[in-house]
């Protein structure tokens, strides 16, 4: 994807996630792929519901910004490990939503979906009779550290996850395209918070 397409698909995810209440202060991160060895990613610390196309930045598979005047994402080696690991995804989204904070936290090594109409944003699913099993990989604030653990749980799963989610922080998911990653993401937050709510019922 060219670059002034990338910049604005990402300004306008993060409009969307900021009104869903998913990127309080300046949490969340989000990135497109631009070619096979370059992304563009979101500049680090600013408030992801007021970005404009100057807090979009690029930078390569190894997290090396092409523009040093700029930090990229803390998060951007999580983004290069997607991007390197699974050669469908175009675009990256990350988010701290209350649903996926809470519920990662009181999980074990996953968190199980099942039964919900909107499994089927998930790529492979076509009925609701169906679960999946979304990793939940410990936090940690060595990012590199983070990415091998994942490459680690990655390479023992029989297909690939439809996202994962660290515990106590936030979730990740991936797509070919941001509309795609923006409805994985809608899809995993509504089962989360369907999940969080059906707890307190009990
Ligand atoms: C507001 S604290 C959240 C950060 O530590 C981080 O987890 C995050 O999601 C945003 O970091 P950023 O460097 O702006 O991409
Ligand atoms: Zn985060």
């Amino acid at each position: 994807m060219g670059w002034d397409q990338a910049a604005e698909a990402i300004v306008a995810a993060g409009r969307r996630m900021d009104a869903r209440g998913w990127v309080p202060a300046t949490a969340g991160n989000f990135s497109v792929r631009l070619d096979a060895r370059r992304l563009a990613v979101t500049v680090s610390g600013r408030h992801k519901g007021f970005l404009t196309t100057d807090d979009v930045m690029v930078v390569d598979l190894d997290g090396v910004a092409e523009d040093p005047a700029k930090r990229s994402s803390a998060e951007t080696l999580l983004h290069c490990g997607i991007y390197r690991r699974f050669p469908e995804a175009g675009a990256v989204l990350h988010g701290h939503s209350i649903a996926n904070t809470v519920l990662s936290r009181a999980a074990g090594e996953s968190l199980v979906l099942a039964g919900f109409e909107l499994l089927k944003v998930f790529p492979g699913l076509a009925t609701h009779e169906a679960e999946v099993a979304v990793p939940v990989v410990p936090n940690d604030q060595d990012i590199a550290r983070m990415q091998r653990g994942l490459d680690a749980l990655w390479d023992g799963l029989p297909s690939v996850p439809p996202g994962y989610l660290i515990r106590g922080h936030g979730s990740y998911v991936w797509a070919p395209d941001m509309p795609s990653a923006l409805a994985r993401m809608e899809g995993l937050e509504f089962m989360l918070d369907c999940a969080l709510k059906e707890r307190s019922l009990r």
